[in-house]
């Protein structure tokens, strides 16, 4: 809960006012008995009118009071807890904008959804409800303790010896339940993560007919947080019928030695009267206890889930270095890489040189390594072993900024963001201009069909594009990162869905970048268009040269070849 802390303390003025406007509807309710008792008994016991009116006069002014500063207390509330959600959700989002490939599995992107929503609607929740009213909750029970000690101390010593051992109790219930409610919320999580999953594969989901199984999973996730809940609930549960055991045994207490001490004088009716009334309140403060329990004890497990998230080291430091402008001559020297969550290589001694502006394909099986080694070059994964260079320079030296602006990535699955197809090209250059935009577009062979839409370069894209073709979705991704003018452009088998006259087309336009490119391909027609071919196997790099060299050098690419064009290569050959 330290957290909490940590971030209310910037709005601390808002929160002195809530406090102190608490603490004034406190002081209003604390007095009321003691006026009630005074005017049972030297009012209504006396039979004097004038008593009775000035100080029920007193009571209803005292209330007004009370009435106005929980009002305003609100105010300050809501400003102090709205706020620090936000400063929250901003250091939370910022936080995990640094974590690198590694960092994210550690957390899921499912759970990372609910810590940054949910966790922080808790939090802002506890916050706004500590400074409205939990605290006034505590300080009523003790102030009630005190006030009826100060009203006559005998009958108070009941207070004395049972609320201690009640509050004692209800920690114990907090406790435990602040452990469970740490369950409860990764089964949130499991639930965001089927709903997660649901939705960006809807499309797969119907064409393999999988709802039935989908809703089977959904109904489970959801089943087990329900459970979880439940079971939670019953422990905090416990805690309200505890209170009023507790405290209508007080009231029996203080009714029964309250009857024989007025019968010998030693107490008031007034006093009876007031000490019951203390109770009363106390009850209705300590039931609040009982949402104290629940609110802080999801508080206490969301506070542990976001701590967690902004404790997490970066475990991929950038450096400070600013990257000259590249040239593009890429070299790696004998990478070896391992996922962090696996011990086995997934590259092994990787060795070539491409010169500046040079055009390689990469070639290999499934699995072979090649999305792998593309990750290296802008840094998603630093190599385990061995070096990676840009012109002779370790892109470990540089600042994230000026190494990835150079470089233009075109991830395997191309993924658009919901605006504009303009926007999205703004996504790669923010100050591009019109006629850049067009000249991109022309480039990646896609403008013919933007300047067809209706709307042109505002046509709306959906969420992840999904009112676009495969290819044309591609397309899109290849004139985002070609719009950067970028020193070395990683296409990931980017082309995959274009026909071969098309992609032939789009390769011919790469050449006025004058960038270094490096293409993974499955398809010969691809392979057939580069400078060079680098093949890769299980993670090694078994064969490098041109398309003729790699025929007679190298019998997979044959094997390759022939599996595409058959052993006479058709037009190929
Ligand atoms: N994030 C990851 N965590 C752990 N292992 C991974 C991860 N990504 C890939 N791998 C593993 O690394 C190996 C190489 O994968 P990579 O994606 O580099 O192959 P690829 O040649 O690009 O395959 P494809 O042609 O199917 O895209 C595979 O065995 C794969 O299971």
């Amino acid at each position: 809960m330290r957290l909490i802390w940590n971030y209310l303390i910037k709005y601390r003025l808002a929160v002195a006012a809530a406090l102190f406007l608490t603490l004034v509807e406190l002081g209003v309710e604390l007095i009321q008995p003691l006026l009630i008792a005074k005017i049972i008994d030297e009012g209504i016991m006396a039979e004097d009118t004038g008593v009775v009116l000035t100080w029920g006069g007193i009571m209803l002014f005292l209330s007004l009071i009370a009435f106005a500063a929980g009002i305003i207390n609100s105010f300050y509330a809501a400003h102090a807890s709205q706020n620090t959600g936000f400063d929250l959700r901003t250091d939370l989002y910022k936080r995990i904008q640094t974590f690198s490939f590694k960092n994210f599995q550690q957390f899921p992107t499912s759970s990372l959804l609910t810590r940054i929503t949910n966790d922080i609607q808790q939090l802002q929740n506890t916050i706004f409800m500590s400074l409205r009213i939990m605290l006034r909750a505590p300080l009523l029970v003790a102030g009630s303790v005190i006030m009826a000690l100060f009203v006559n101390w005998q009958l108070a010593m009941v207070l004395v010896a049972a609320v201690p051992l009640l509050i004692a109790v209800l920690l114990i219930i907090m406790r435990t339940a602040g452990r469970l409610f740490k369950q409860v919320q990764a089964r949130v999580d499991k639930v965001n993560n089927v709903v997660q999953e649901n939705l960006t594969a809807i499309r797969l989901i119907k064409s393999f007919t999988r709802r039935p199984y989908e809703s089977g999973r959904f109904h489970d996730a959801s089943e087990d947080l329900q459970h979880k809940t439940v079971r939670t609930m019953r422990i905090v549960e416990v805690s309200m019928p505890l209170i009023l055991l507790v405290m209508n045994g007080c009231i029996m207490a203080v009714l029964w030695f309250g009857t024989t001490s007025i019968n010998t004088g030693a107490v008031t009716v007034g006093e009876v009267v007031a000490i019951i009334n203390y109770i009363t309140r106390m009850t209705g403060a300590l039931s609040i206890f009982s949402m104290i329990i629940i609110i802080f004890s999801r508080a206490k497990a969301s506070a542990e889930r976001v701590s967690d998230v902004l404790g997490t080291e970066e475990d991929m430091k950038q450096e400070t270095a600013e990257a000259p402008l590249f040239r593009g001559d890429i070299t790696y020297e004998n990478v070896s890489f391992h996922y962090p969550q696996k011990k086995e290589k997934v590259l092994e001694n990787i060795d070539f040189h491409v010169r500046a502006g040079e055009r390689i394909a990469i070639l290999g099986a499934t699995g072979s390594g090649k999305t792998s080694m593309f990750q290296l070059l802008p840094r998603l994964y630093d190599a385990g072993s061995g070096s990676v260079k840009i012109d002779g320079l370790s892109v470990e030296q540089f600042t994230w900024k000026s190494l990835r602006s150079q470089i233009g990535y075109v991830p395997q699955e191309a993924m658009l963001f919901t605006g504009s197809i303009k926007e999205n090209l703004r996504w790669g250059k923010e100050k591009a201009s019109k006629s850049e935009m067009i000249d991109v577009l022309r480039d990646a062979q896609i403008y013919d069909t933007v300047a067809e839409l209706p709307d042109g370069l505002d046509t709306r894209i959906g969420q992840r594009g999904v009112n676009l073709s495969g290819g044309q979705k591609q397309r899109i991704s290849i004139a985002r990162a070609l719009i950067r003018r970028p020193r070395i452009l990683l296409l990931d088998d980017s082309t995959s869905a274009l026909d071969v006259k098309t992609e032939k087309r789009l390769l011919q336009a790469l050449t006025k970048y004058r960038c270094t490119t490096l293409m993974i391909t499955q398809k010969m027609s691809t392979t057939m268009e580069a400078d060079r071919i680098l093949l890769l196997d299980e993670g090694k790099l078994i064969a490098e040269g041109t398309h003729e060299e790699l025929l007679t050098s190298s019998p997979l690419y044959k094997a390759i070849y022939e599996s595409q064009f058959g052993e006479e290569g058709g037009d190929y050959a």
